[in-house]
């Protein structure tokens, strides 16, 4: 049954065109330039989802090797850029680190001709988890990582910059999967921002700066921190019912459950899911999994409400050592994709986005000279 798509937050106003993707149109499917994401997820990697986001096609055999080869050329951060984050102290938050990142860049590497939006785009792809990582290893233990690694992945390069070794091939798998899952989502409220932004016909580094502070919100992608913050204090599966209980009495929002558009539930969970069971089997995890499974089965039970997108990568990416403040950075890593592609959609067909406001203040009055205000 499709969701009652009314009311405030703009539910369910059609605000623009896209060929992109689709979601929830049979209720709760999702689909990338018409391909369904679950095949995408099973058969590709994130730089052939990538490719097919921004250039229009899925990417044959050759396309795919320069592709990668070109994103891997440009990993590089220039020395302007690492002195910015060396600044950033170790308690900043890394979503404001890669707002900021993102900023900079768009200070040494200005776009100056929308001409230039696909090598700005995979510019940024490819320094995205160069930046989080240059950071978080300086700030955290002090070393001056080399940013450019032989891995030739996006997920991949990622996990062997935080952890300082070649990932396992498990992980690597995981990080395509995740990253081909975040990468495209319509008009969420990150990508309306970029689009937004696109409309004033401002530059492709202010549209992603803008978006990622719209991501950064727990209401948003900021939910799969949200989420493991939440499961982590929960020891077992009866400890987490006991504390859902409570919590949904209290009328607390549990974040990485519900969603804006899907009514039954969102297809990405039961991908993420599934990686995330045999992430726990191979750390022999016994209560992580056993709980995150024990609260999707409460918040179905007594509210009919089920798992994002967020909530299963909280013990995914926990399953793979990586640290909760980066969870939401990964996902910047990957929805860029989505947010250029959507910023390039709305510059090809531009009318600057102005919507009204239904005025609820004072009539109109005179203003008072200021010795007879209150
Ligand atoms: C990748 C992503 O960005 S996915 C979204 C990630 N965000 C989260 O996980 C945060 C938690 N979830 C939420 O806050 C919401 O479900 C949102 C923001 C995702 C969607 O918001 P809306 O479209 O306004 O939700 P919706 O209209 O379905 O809400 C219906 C009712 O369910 C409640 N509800 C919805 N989600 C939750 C939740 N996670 N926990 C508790 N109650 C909830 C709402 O408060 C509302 O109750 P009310 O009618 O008494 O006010
Ligand atoms: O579509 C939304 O509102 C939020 C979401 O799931 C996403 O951006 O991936």
């Amino acid at each position: 049954m499709a969701k009652v798509l009314s009311g405030a937050g703009l539910r369910g106003q059609v605000a623009g065109k896209t060929a992109l993707s689709t979601v929830g149109k049979s209720g709760s499917g999702l689909t990338y330039r018409g391909y369904d994401v679950k095949e995408l997820a099973e058969h590709c990697e994130f730089e052939e989802v990538a490719y097919l986001i921004l250039k229009g096609k899925l990417p044959n055999g050759a396309e795919l090797q320069d592709y990668k080869a070109r994103l891997k050329s440009m990993r590089g951060l220039p020395q302007a850029l690492k002195d910015v984050l060396e600044r950033i102290p170790a308690s900043a938050h890394p979503m404001d680190v890669l707002r900021t990142g993102c900023s900079m860049l768009g200070n040494l590497e200005t776009e100056t001709d929308f001409a230039q939006q696909q090598d700005v785009t995979d510019r940024l792809l490819a320094t995205m988890p160069s930046m989080i990582c240059y950071w978080y290893r300086f700030s955290h233990d002090g070393v001056r990582i080399d940013v450019e690694t032989d891995n030739d992945s996006i997920g991949g390069h990622f996990l062997q910059m935080l952890h300082g070794k070649a990932p396992r091939e498990l992980h690597e798998k995981v990080m395509h999967v995740s990253l081909i899952l975040y990468a495209e989502h319509e008009f969420n409220a990150s990508t309306f921002t970029a689009r937004v932004c696109a409309s004033t016909l401002s530059d492709m580094h202010s549209c992603i700066t803008g978006a990622i502070g719209s991501l950064r919100g727990p209401l948003h992608g900021g939910a799969n921190e949200a989420a493991m913050a939440m499961i982590e204090n929960f020891t077992s599966p009866e400890h987490a019912e006991q504390e859902m209980m409570g919590m949904l009495e209290r009328k607390e929002k549990i974040m990485g459950f519900g969603h804006a558009i899907y009514s039954e539930s969102d297809p990405r969970n039961e991908i993420i899911k599934g990686w995330s069971e045999k992430l726990a089997q191979d750390v022999g995890d016994t209560v992580l999994y056993p709980v995150s499974v024990r609260c999707e089965e409460v918040m179905w039970r007594e509210k009919k409400l089920f798992c994002n997108a967020d909530f299963f990568h909280a013990s995914a990416y926990n399953f793979m050592g990586i640290p909760t403040p980066l969870f939401t950075p990964i996902f910047v890593m990957s929805r860029l994709t989505g947010w250029a592609a959507h910023v390039m959609e709305q510059r090809a067909d531009n009318r600057i986005i102005r919507p009204s406001a239904e005025y609820t203040g004072e009539e109109l009055r005179p203003v008072p000279p200021i010795a007879e205000r209150a």
